[in-house]
């Protein structure tokens, strides 16, 4: 039986003002990972939600604190490759390769208890052998490291107020994106979203692969644009930014929450003919039945496993259980068959899932060229060098693109 330690004393900790001793650090890490882990299998709240919440419930720790402790959660959670039985096994793994921490399991105040000697680890590795043998047959063996190396932070200029060239002034220190006009490339944790200019639309944090996705429904002012699967809308303010804000957009998602977050953001960018709707789920024909067949563009950015996010949200790799991949499959299929009626004759449907898995993206597309005989799959519309031709559709990768990992294919609607 293992001794069990005292719960830190916050208030003693904020008037002294001290920082945590290294070996609390690791602990207060420990702690988290079980959380995360555990919201991991029962599907949970994701990993930076939890980690913002014992923060706040631990308000003795400071800044380096909370720098030190985050290090550890995510370095842990990079290393491990499916959700541990607890946060203490994953941290034994990462303390395997690293001396220094191995020994701040001293059983000092606060901190971890010394190793036992038949203690167990987490596995390390890339995710478990049965979601690799899903990705897409072009992911090279290879490609493990960079789906899991920090992302670096990308900017978007948004072209209703601003250009690249002016997110070159205000961060110098930053670089262009291969293929991604519009995009700027700073190092990970940039503080971007800090800067006035942000309040100002001046330009959004996106990924570069969500900019070549936008990029890629080819959306010309004018036309009637619907984003089936807005979200936050940080790709229908991609469109509106592409077309001038001069293309009539109706922004839906299910999730109210989500859906709430883009008039702000709209106004800031000074988006002003984008409309939002709230769709009802197994409601969305009827809710949409003033666009059936009327529209120019249809992006369907449909709900996925998100395997082509690790860098940014490692954990997801955790999460994913062959009935929740289950149920994203049939919610996609779903979401192209309503975005395609969506579209009128001779308009087209971009598709994208972020996600390397096969049967998210290829053979999704597949089947729906099955069920809609007459509609067609472009090519050509990625940046030169970007992406890899799979299926009627195309892949990228971070190892491959430098991007998040994404599928796409550009559809469309005979005449
Ligand atoms: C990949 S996210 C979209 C991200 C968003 N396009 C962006 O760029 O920020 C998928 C979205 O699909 C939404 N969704 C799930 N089921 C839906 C449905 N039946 N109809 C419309 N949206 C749905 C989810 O709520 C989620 O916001």
């Amino acid at each position: 039986m293992r001794r069990r330690r005292p719960t830190p004393n916050p208030s003693r900790k904020r008037v002294g003002l001290q920082a945590m001793t290294p070996a609390a650090r690791l602990q207060t890490a420990i702690e988290i990972l079980d959380v995360i882990a555990a919201a991991a299998r029962e599907g949970g709240a994701p990993a930076d939600s939890i980690f913002a919440e014992a923060m706040r419930a631990r308000r003795y720790a400071g800044s380096k604190d909370r720098r030190a402790i985050r290090g550890h959660v995510y370095d842990a959670i990079r290393l491990v490759r499916s959700a541990p039985v607890s946060g203490r096994a994953a941290m034994l793994a990462l303390a395997d390769d690293d001396p220094a921490m191995a020994d701040l399991f001293d059983g000092s105040p606060y901190g971890p208890m010394p190793i036992a000697a038949d203690e167990p680890r987490a596995e390390k590795g890339l995710a478990a052998q049965a979601l690799i043998d899903l990705f897409d047959p072009l992911v090279e063996a290879g490609e493990g490291e960079a789906m899991l190396a920090r992302a670096p932070l990308d900017l978007r200029a948004n072209r209703i107020k601003s250009s690249a060239a002016d997110l070159a002034k205000l961060f110098p220190e930053g670089e262009a994106i291969a293929g991604a006009v519009d995009g700027w490339r700073l190092p990970p944790e940039t503080a971007a979203a800090q800067h006035p200019a942000y309040a100002d639309g001046i330009f959004e944090v996106q990924d570069a692969a969500s900019q070549y996705a936008s990029a890629a429904l080819d959306a010309s002012p004018g036309q009637a644009i619907v984003d089936l699967c807005a979200g936050g809308g940080g790709k229908t303010l991609a469109i509106a930014s592409l077309t001038g804000g001069d293309a009539e957009i109706l922004a839906c998602d299910t999730n109210r929450a989500r859906l709430q977050q883009l008039s702000p953001r709209a106004e800031r960018a000074g988006a002003t003919r984008i409309e939002t709707r709230l769709l009802n789920p197994d409601q969305e024909p009827e809710m949409l039945a003033d666009r059936q067949g009327r529209a120019d563009r249809v992006f369907v950015d449909a709900p996925c496993s998100g395997s082509g996010t690790w860098r940014r949200s490692p954990e997801l790799r955790w999460r994913l259980t062959p009935s929740r991949l289950d149920r994203h499959l049939a919610d996609q299929a779903k979401l192209i068959d309503i975005g395609a009626d969506l579209v009128a004759p001779g308009g087209k449907l971009l598709y994208a899932v972020c996600s390397i898995i096969a049967r998210e993206g290829r053979v999704q597309v597949d089947g729906f060229l099955n069920r809609h005989p007459g509609w067609t799959a472009d090519s050509g519309y990625l940046p030169q060098g970007i992406g890899r031709a799979a299926g009627h559709g195309f892949l990228l990768t971070p190892a491959h693109d430098g991007c998040d990992g994404f599928f796409l294919a550009r559809l469309t609607r005979p005449c």
